[in-house]
């Protein structure tokens, strides 16, 4: 497992700086959520880790190495993967048939989609072991469209493991779900960084304060805070900040936790 470390990370377009000067250690083994309010720039600091995006100045260190300036799908090579806000599945594959194609492109054998070597090879052992792991072995013959909304993240999930990742940052994956969803969503990713870095940037606040070793709360591109779940609601700057925002997810956090 590894971590990743950040030094005075910064990205300007134009007059604007999503991310300004951030230095952050985010410890390998552990969850890790980004926090914020809207347009606190957490997006932005999570493309500067994954290569998205370019920083202005700063540095982004993976394992011990300088990765700042490795493409995405070097650092993915690496071992650094993420998934997207947007979903990115294949529609009209099945659970497993998207598995399969993302394991064989890792083994640089894309178009050979039902490859007759590769039904009962290592590659077919992957498919069966990372459905498993993302809990939809019932639905491995259902294509990616009749899935409910909550399956297909687990299923985006899925295809990030099958590039066999160290860290795994996870972008927003309880967008658009429901609270039951969520929560399940939550302890399916507790369960991940049992064996994974896991860094999750997250509105879901009830979910981020109780499955996540470390909050890092960023406001207006800076880093606000950093600390246990305790340590964050705690934190009377955090709170001005999402007041000030005018979203109110922490206070109320807060108030049903009173
Ligand atoms: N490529 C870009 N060009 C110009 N401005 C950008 C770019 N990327 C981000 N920004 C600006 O940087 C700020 C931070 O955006 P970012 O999406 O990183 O915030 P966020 O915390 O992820 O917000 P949200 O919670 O709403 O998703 C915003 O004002 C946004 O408009």
């Amino acid at each position: 497992m590894s971590g990743l470390r950040t030094e005075n990370l910064s990205v300007q377009f134009g007059a604007v700086k999503p991310v300004d000067g951030v230095s952050v250690e985010i410890a390998a083994g552990k969850l890790t959520s980004i926090i914020g309010p809207n347009g606190a720039g957490k997006t932005s600091f999570f493309n500067l880790l994954t290569g998205l995006y370019l920083p202005t100045r700063g540095k982004v260190y993976f394992d011990g190495n300088d990765v700042t300036d490795m493409p995405v799908h070097q650092k993915v090579r690496c071992g650094l993967t993420r998934t997207f806000q947007i979903l990115n599945v294949f529609d009209a594959l099945t659970v497993e048939e998207n598995i399969r194609v993302a394991v064989q492109r890792r083994h640089g054998r894309s178009r050979k989609l039902f490859c007759a070597a590769d039904v009962h090879g290592p590659v077919e052992d992957e498919v069966a072991e990372i459905t498993e792991r993302i809990r939809l072995p019932d639905k491995r013959k259902v294509r990616a469209c009749d899935l409910s909304h909550g399956h297909r993240r687990h299923l985006e999930i899925g295809l990030s493991l099958a590039t066999r990742p160290k860290t795994l940052l996870l972008d927003e994956p309880m967008s658009g779900l429901g609270m039951y969803e969520s929560s399940i969503m939550g302890e399916f990713v507790r369960e991940l960084a049992q064996s994974l870095t896991v860094v999750l940037v997250e509105h879901h606040m009830s979910v981020v304060l109780s499955i996540s070793d470390t909050i890092l709360v960023l406001s207006q591109g800076r880093l606000l805070a950093s600390g246990t779940p305790a340590e964050i609601q705690a934190n009377p700057a955090v709170q001005e900040a999402y007041l000030g925002s005018g979203r109110y997810d922490l206070p109320q956090e807060r108030a049903a936790h009173a």
